[in-house]
């Protein structure tokens, strides 16, 4: 099995910081970047769209991934590739065809996900996995940082990873909302391989770094 990797939601930082906080992540050891895109319809929050994540591009080597919680999403899907996103990830309930909008990512030059709401089933992207490297499972609804992982949806991530083993076994399995020490082994041990943190790893008692490597412990421990 590969090694965790864990993406941290840019949501907890200080909006006006955003550059030295990309480097004190990069410092801290974490994977890739993942920047939550709001646009106040989909969710009811708003947050950054395209030209702020380019801004921000220069001050990280790392690879950006961008979770569009936004509604149409082709209409801005180009823009964040642009923008420096290899990964665009969109929702499944938020575009009326699917395998259209995953297309289009993928004719860009870009990888392509999709993110389920927690109450979306695994059938909705059966038809589509030969388009996806990547499944974001989403454990809180959609729309805020900082709320409580929804344990009810861990049988849903082991029941996607089944799909993938047995339809895509490039398909990785990322999870999204309230992933924390104390949450993080459920989500290792029904299959996650990839893990959003925002709240939980910004707070960290001991600082980023430490953060990051209580999350490696704590997931080497749930695999044995
Ligand atoms: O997509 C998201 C919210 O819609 C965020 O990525 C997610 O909530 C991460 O933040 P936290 O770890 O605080 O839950
Ligand atoms: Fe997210």
């Amino acid at each position: 099995m590969t090694k965790l990797e864990i993406a941290p939601s840019i949501l907890p930082a200080d909006f006006g910081q955003l550059g030295p906080t990309l480097q004190d992540l990069q410092a801290a050891g974490v994977d890739r970047v993942h920047w939550d895109v709001m646009d106040g319809v989909f969710v009811p929050n708003l947050t950054v769209g395209a030209p702020v994540i380019e801004s921000c591009r220069r001050w990280s080597d790392l690879p950006f991934e961008a979770h569009l919680m936004i509604v149409d999403p082709d209409r801005h899907v180009e823009s964040f590739v642009r923008a420096g996103c290899e990964l665009v990830i969109i929702h499944a309930e938020a575009t009326a065809h699917l395998h259209r909008s995953l297309g289009l990512i993928r004719s860009l030059g870009a990888r392509a996900g999709v993110a389920l709401n927690p109450s979306t089933p695994p059938s909705a992207i059966e038809y589509v996995m030969d388009l996806l490297d990547v499944i974001l499972v989403m454990t809180v609804n959609p729309g805020f940082g900082g709320q409580r992982y929804l344990a009810s949806v861990e049988p849903k991530i082991a029941s996607l990873a089944a799909l993938r083993d047995l339809t895509n076994p490039t398909t990785r399995i990322e999870v999204d909302g309230g992933v924390a020490p104390d949450t993080l082994a459920g989500v290792v041990e029904n299959g996650g391989e990839i893990v959003v943190s925002g709240s939980a790893l910004f707070a960290h008692p001991g600082g980023l770094r430490a953060g990051v490597e209580a999350f490696h412990a704590i997931a080497e421990e749930a695999r044995k």
